[in-house]
């Protein structure tokens, strides 16, 4: 009772520490804001493991957390491994979100009872969060998979930190709780589960992880929006496009459309005519977003360079088109789709080496030569679409012009009726463009009559081209083919408008599918070599002999002279086993 009272008058106090810790929260996009009382989310049962041992520090066990420890012991029940994968953080839902304010909140109020009981601080590293309220910054978080987080597995280190502390916050009792469960005998491999209470929130930690992460290569390219940077990364030694907000984000229209890109992508997912996205954070109130680095630069620099041919242009409205079928099929729209907004990779000839090493191989097997011809293949070009930062959704569109260059009239008008058909505008304004037709014009006669159906016929173009980017670019919208159209279209679809690097697409595509047949049979080869040498070795004494018995018979039959000798000669080696 009299303990219950102690821990009653701290209640005004706890409040307040709460509404600071509220505040950390509020900072921490992490953390929900809504947190329910602290008091009720005091954990008690595994503070009792917290408690100085019973002979060294009797008066210490007099705090009302401890006393409330042992009441809720019993109750508590153990999911010690799921709470503990749970400070990892990620996925965040909200009851993990609010099992995080709840952490917070649990780790006010312990430093206040601490406090309030004088316990002496000693120097410890963890749990990082319980120091912010004392102007410690956390520096660092434990990761399970790396050395760090052998300390935390080190189990005379963990209770000198933290089995005299009186902290009550929830990723320590986590600890605690696998401290109980080893001393209930479970055994030392419960300790590894050990992390610091929640991750450092970006902005806690003000390392630029940019820096840390990236070696910046050069600056690939400069948009109206962001700067992008061919940057190299220190882990995983791939290199990756990442693209900074040239100005700073918050508040201004530049965060609506760096939210737009990076929702955009992670909708999109994985397609291989649309920029794979890997990630996306803040730094100094700038955006940064992770994506594929496209070796081939955009369409534009390459048509600045010279104009594609029909064969090159139709490869070109195949990605694009198959990209753009599978935005639409999401709902979304691109809305600012234009030469500058795609992007080429170049990919030598698949697994080259690969083709090489199996055909030496093969050689033996008397397949000589078949895959010789397979590892002379060239580069082969893919087109993708990249720069989402306009995507919207048909169905609650939210439309931010795009480069007018390529914007068909209708979205000027702000008719917003039909965006599939903008961007098949768009499309075909690239091709006209690609085709020799550029540059575009901004405004103007020549801006007006491409909007009223008057795109000239390009000489190097044949009539049916020509026709399809007419018909992508009429000024009806309902008259412009869809993706789904254009992908399916008799000019992409006849085998003369194969292009060589189709052909070296489909050859890929084939080399790959004889690849893995190639390895199947290679497999079953060795294995059937495996099971005629265990049957070998399994052969009993009486199999030999019932073989070398058949063996002699035939040759009996063949040389009867030599018989006699042979048959005596098996009888010793039969006898020779049977000893
Ligand atoms: N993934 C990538 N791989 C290679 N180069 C890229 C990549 N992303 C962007 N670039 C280069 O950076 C330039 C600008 O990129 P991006 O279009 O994404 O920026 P932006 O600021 O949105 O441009 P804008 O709004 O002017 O179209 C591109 O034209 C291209 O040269
Ligand atoms: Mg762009």
């Amino acid at each position: 009772m009299h303990e219950m009272e102690a821990f009653r008058k701290l209640q005004p106090e706890r409040k307040q520490d709460a509404d600071s810790s509220q505040e950390q929260i509020e900072l921490n996009s992490s953390v929900e804001m809504r947190s329910p009382s602290p008091v009720c989310h005091i954990q008690p049962r595994k503070l009792r493991f917290a408690s100085p041992p019973i002979d060294e520090e009797p008066q210490k066990r007099s705090s009302p957390i401890h006393t409330r420890s042992s009441a809720a012991a019993a109750v508590s029940p153990p999911y010690r491994k799921v709470r503990a994968l749970r400070l990892f953080d990620t996925p965040a839902t909200p009851k993990t979100i609010l099992q995080k304010s709840r952490n917070h909140l649990s780790a006010a109020v312990a430093a206040d009872v601490a406090r309030k009981n004088q316990i002496e601080e000693r120097p410890r590293s963890l749990p990082l969060h319980n120091r912010v309220k004392d102007n410690f910054q956390p520096q660092w978080n434990v990761n399970p998979f790396t050395p760090d987080s052998f300390l935390a597995r080190n189990k005379k280190r963990c209770r000198t930190q933290f089995g005299r502390d009186n902290l009550s916050n929830r990723s320590l009792q986590i600890f605690l709780n696998s401290e109980e469960e080893k001393d209930d005998g479970e055994g030392d491999e419960n300790v590894e589960l050990v992390q610091a209470p929640k991750r450092l929130a970006l902005q806690d930690t003000n390392i630029s992880r940019y820096q840390k992460e990236f070696l910046e290569i050069s600056l690939i390219g400069i948009g109206e929006f962001g700067l992008v940077y061919q940057c190299l990364n220190r882990l995983d030694g791939c290199v990756y496009a990442i693209k900074k907000s040239i100005k700073p984000v918050a508040g201004s229209f530049f965060e609506k459309r760096a939210l737009n890109e990076v929702w955009a992508h992670a909708v999109l997912g994985k397609h291989d005519n649309v920029v794979r996205y890997y990630s996306a954070w803040a730094e100094d109130n700038h955006m940064l977003i992770q994506n594929e680095y496209c070796n081939g630069g955009s369409l534009q620099s390459l048509i600045q360079k010279r104009c594609l041919v029909e064969s090159e242009l139709k490869i070109l409205l195949l990605h694009v088109a198959e990209g753009l079928r599978y935005i639409h099929s999401n709902d979304l729209v691109h809305m600012d789709l234009k030469s500058g907004n795609i992007f080429l990779t170049k990919m030598p000839s698949l697994h080259k080496s690969n083709t090489l090493t199996m055909a030496k191989e093969f050689y033996e097997d008397g397949m000589d030569g078949i895959y010789e011809e397979l590892s002379n293949t060239e580069c082969i070009t893919t087109y993708k679409i990249g720069d989402l930062g306009h995507v919207t959704s048909v169905k609650e569109p939210h439309v931010e012009e795009g480069d007018c260059r390529y914007l068909p009239f209708e979205i000027l008008q702000e008719d917003f009726s039909n965006l599939f058909k903008a961007d098949i505008f768009s499309l075909g304004m690239t091709l006209f463009e690609a085709a020799g037709g550029g540059p575009l014009p901004k405004n103007g006669p020549e801006w007006q009559k491409l909007r009223n159906g008057e795109v000239p016929n390009l000489p190097t173009l044949s009539t049916e081209f020509n026709e399809l980017i007419q018909l992508m670019t009429h000024p009806d919208p309902e008259k412009r083919p869809s993706s789904t159209s254009i992908f399916n279209h008799p000019i992409l679809s006849s085998m003369e408008s194969k292009s060589k690097s189709q052909l070296n697409q489909e050859l890929t595509i084939e080399k790959r599918k004889n690849e893995i047949l190639l390895r199947k049979l290679r497999e079953a080869k060795k294995l059937l070599k495996q099971y005629e040498q265990n049957e070998r070795v399994n052969q009993t004494p009486t199999a030999i002999m019932e073989q070398r018995c058949l063996r002699s018979y035939s040759r009996k039959k063949n040389t009867p002279c030599k018989m006699g000798g042979l048959r005596d000669s098996n009888k010793n080696v039969i006898n020779k086993l049977n000893y």
